[in-house]
């Protein structure tokens, strides 16, 4: 570190920066030696399954709100105006649909894993080409993660660049490893809160520095920041309501619908109620976390007017501007550049812990416990363990080639959760929305959508055109690949979701649909009897596949034979409801047991 440095961190800073990475640890012990002491992989990898809705939300948003957020986002605003901002209208049916559709059906099955799932729906082999797609996404994005805030703390303040990412990286493997699941949530919402408090200090520093609320909105008004809703229905166009309000929802759904981190969050909530609820307590924070670092965006401008620092910092990046105009702001009240970086690394640190800790429980229950089924229950934690620390040291491998990309870290974040999240959503979907799709389908699906995305992926950062034409180039002739690779990088979710579900369908349906009474019961939600209410019920049965399967059980109260007629795929109307005749008489049970009723 050279001098100059010294003066803006002050010991209290150092203090503070120290006490997030101490009380995060201390969580991780506390959790080590409480409890059942994480003896079983029921509490080293879904909390006992006893979390209440305020941990797990605060958690939710931790996972994928990292440094890539706090510095990327003010980065976009304070380079292209607020524009981005319009994501937020995606949040609402982003978490909506996850809420009413995705958790009831996971929760439900009482997975360890989402890719359990596949299997129920379709096949072992689609299960283990979805974990492995998945496992692929997160130790690519964890790399951006852990990279990014040691990145930018280096291009300004000078602090050894691979120190920082080691001691992020150890630090969080050493309390994910020791503390499982509960650690993982207990620190995200301490971090959670860090985060809030770091971005909230530049903004209150900062807006008094440049002289008071209205002297900031002048400045950005006047400097042309405050961005109108962009109706262009352009798909290459980077940034429009339709490419955030529209692409931002496939995104959020490939993240809060069937991402493991965040389904084995709802997984660990107590009751399917406080699943739900906390992903409804998820939107008011998310708006605030985005409004945070939207407005952070907006001061810096104000501040700096649009100037092209980037010369005087020896970099390109708008992303160390980030760092540099901070540290600007906050130097000489001490204490804050302290309370900045921990607000950082909070965001890092509770984004890599929730990696570590699901591509541990993917590896264990997807890919290791099947082949295994005799193992004991000590060896198998001893293992997920193993895995936790395993993920991250390979974290650390991620980083370095993270460093050799160089792209906006927004961007990138965004393009890996499209290309590769986009596709895993769309098998999901497959399964969960279309009753007629087999294996095979989802196999091809997924293969076509991971070429396809890949391709598309690829060709932009070649050509370097996905969605950064400007204006001006509007009226140039472009070959239509070109064209095709120039698609906005909001648009990837959407996209790739969509190849593997027509795909999917194509596939299946040139195979042999699958039959209703094939299908697993409570994997498939009947979206089509909901869009066709008013369609007679037996048209209706056919179409979404809620064909009653007739079952001889010899019933208990009356120890003769009787008809069961369970309804396979109706379980959405909870509650749910069996229906039997006996004789002539119908009668309906409650499966939960509390009503029972003759019809
Ligand atoms: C995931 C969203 C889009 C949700 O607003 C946002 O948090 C975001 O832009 N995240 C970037 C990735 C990251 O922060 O690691
Ligand atoms: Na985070």
């Amino acid at each position: 570190m050279d001098p100059s440095d010294q003066k803006l961190f002050t010991v209290v800073d150092f203090v503070i920066f120290g006490v997030l990475l101490a009380a995060s640890l201390g969580i991780g012990l506390y959790h080590a030696l409480s409890g059942g002491r994480q003896r079983t992989t029921q509490e080293f990898l879904m909390a006992d399954r006893s979390m209440k809705c305020l941990p797990v939300s605060l958690s939710l948003i931790a996972s994928f709100q990292s440094a890539v957020a706090i510095i990327g986002v003010p980065a976009e605003i304070y380079t292209h105006g607020t524009q981005y901002w319009f994501i937020g209208c995606a949040y609402i049916l982003g978490l909506l649909i996850p809420a009413h559709v995705f958790i009831p059906i996971l929760y439900r099955l009482r997975l360890s894993s989402a890719y359990q799932y596949l299997e129920l729906r379709f096949s072992k082999p689609v299960r283990i080409c979805g974990t492995l797609t998945f496992i692929f996404q997160m130790v690519i994005y964890m790399g951006v993660c852990v990279y990014t805030p040691a990145f930018a703390l280096n291009a300004v303040t000078g602090f050894e660049l691979w120190g920082t990412v080691l001691a992020t990286g150890l630090v969080c493997t050493l309390y994910t490893t020791i503390g499982g699941l509960k650690a993982v949530i207990w620190t995200d919402v301490f971090q959670t809160l860090v985060m809030f408090a770091g971005q909230l200090a530049v903004i209150v520093v900062g807006v008094q520095k440049t002289g008071g609320v209205s002297e900031v909105w002048r400045k950005v008004w006047e400097g042309n920041r405050i961005s109108a809703l962009d109706l262009n229905p352009d798909p290459t166009e980077r940034h429009t309501f339709w490419t955030l309000g529209v692409g931002g929802v496939f995104l959020m759904l490939s993240l809060y619908g069937v991402n493991q981190a965040q389904v084995q969050r709802y997984l660990s909530a107590r009751t399917e109620k406080d699943a739900v609820r906390s992903c409804y307590m998820v939107f008011p924070s998310l708006q605030l976390a985005l409004a945070l670092s939207c407005v952070m965006g907006l001061v810096m401008f104000a501040c700096y007017c649009g100037e092209d620092h980037s010369s005087k910092l020896g970099t390109a990046s708008r992303d160390a501007m980030v760092i540099s105009f901070v540290m600007d702001m906050l130097q000489g009240l001490p204490g804050l550049p302290g309370l900045f970086i921990a607000c950082l690394f909070s965001a890092a640190l509770s984004t890599i812990s929730s990696a570590f800790n699901s591509l541990a429980t993917v590896t264990m229950e997807d890919l290791i416990k099947p082949h295994f089924p005799a193992m004991t229950e000590a060896r198998a934690t001893l293992l997920s363990k193993a895995l936790a620390m395993s993920y991250g040291l390979l974290c650390l491998a991620m980083a370095y080639l993270t460093h050799l990309m160089g792209d906006s870290v927004l961007q990138v974040a965004l393009k890996i959760f499209g290309m590769v999240g986009g596709p895993i959503l769309g098998l999901f979907c497959l399964g969960i929305f279309f009753p007629w799709a087999n294996s095979t389908g989802a196999l091809a699906g997924l293969g076509a959508g991971l070429a396809v995305a890949f391709w598309v992926g690829i060709g932009s950062i070649v050509t370097r055109s996905s969605g950064t034409k400007s204006r001006a180039q509007h009226g140039v002739a472009c070959f239509p690949t070109v064209r095709f690779y120039s698609l906005s990088y909001m648009w990837y979710s959407a996209f790739n979701c969509s190849t593997v579900i027509l795909i999917g369908l194509i596939i299946s349906f040139l195979t042999g649909p699958m039959k209703a009474e094939d299908v697993t019961p409570g994997t498939v939600y009947p979206l089509l009897g909901k869009l066709l209410c008013f369609l007679p019920e037996r048209h209706k049965k056919k179409l979404c596949g809620v064909t009653p399967q007739v079952q001889t059980v010899r019933s208990r109260a009356a120890p003769r034979i009787v008809k069961l007629l369970v309804f396979p795929n109706n379980f959405w109307d909870s509650p749910t409801f069996l229906f039997f005749t006996r004789g002539t008489s119908t009668e309906c049970i409650l499966v939960s047991g509390v009503v029972a009723f003759a019809l």
